[in-house]
């Protein structure tokens, strides 16, 4: 059987916004900027992250659980099951985290799901506006997948 990660329906992706605390002024900012984009998808988001944008955008956002209390793992579970198509992760890369396994493991999961991931808000600026964002590569997942079975 041939794994597909990634069916949304239509053009519309869900998008999943994470952002460590240093990063979060950037990535309310991101937000505003590229508002009326990120309004035409289906937005996720690790908990502070999530109520920030949506406080500042008023942009609806499903909001997991705190990153270091899950959030994370959250995230990574809805790639697995395919709902995510894009993965913005302003990640704190001066501090460490408690809960880096997650990141980790968040990180791993949208790589093997070739999950496009911007963790700067430089990528993030050329993800969000790139013409491929309107026909994302969704059956292209990690060969090693291939033949195995996700549900
Ligand atoms: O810690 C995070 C990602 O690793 C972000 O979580 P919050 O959005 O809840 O702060």
């Amino acid at each position: 059987m041939t794994t597909q990660l990634h069916t949304p329906a239509a053009d519309v992706m869900g998008i999943a916004l994470v952002a460590h605390d240093s990063c979060k002024p950037d990535m309310v900012a991101w937000a505003r900027e590229h508002q009326a984009i990120l309004g035409q998808h289906r937005l996720y988001a690790t908990g502070t992250t999530g109520g920030l944008v949506a406080d500042e955008t008023g942009l609806p956002v499903v909001r997991f659980r705190s990153g270091p209390l899950g959030g994370d793992q959250q995230v990574g579970a809805r790639i697995a099951e395919g709902d995510i198509d894009l993965l913005i992760f302003f990640w704190d890369a001066l501090t460490a985290q408690p809960h880096e396994p997650d990141v980790r493991a968040l990180l791993r999961l949208a790589v093997l799901a070739n999950v496009p991931v911007a963790c700067n808000r430089a990528t993030a600026d050329l993800v969000i506006t790139s013409p491929l964002l309107a026909a994302p590569d969704r059956e292209h997942v990690d060969t090693r997948l291939a033949g195995r079975h996700t549900s």
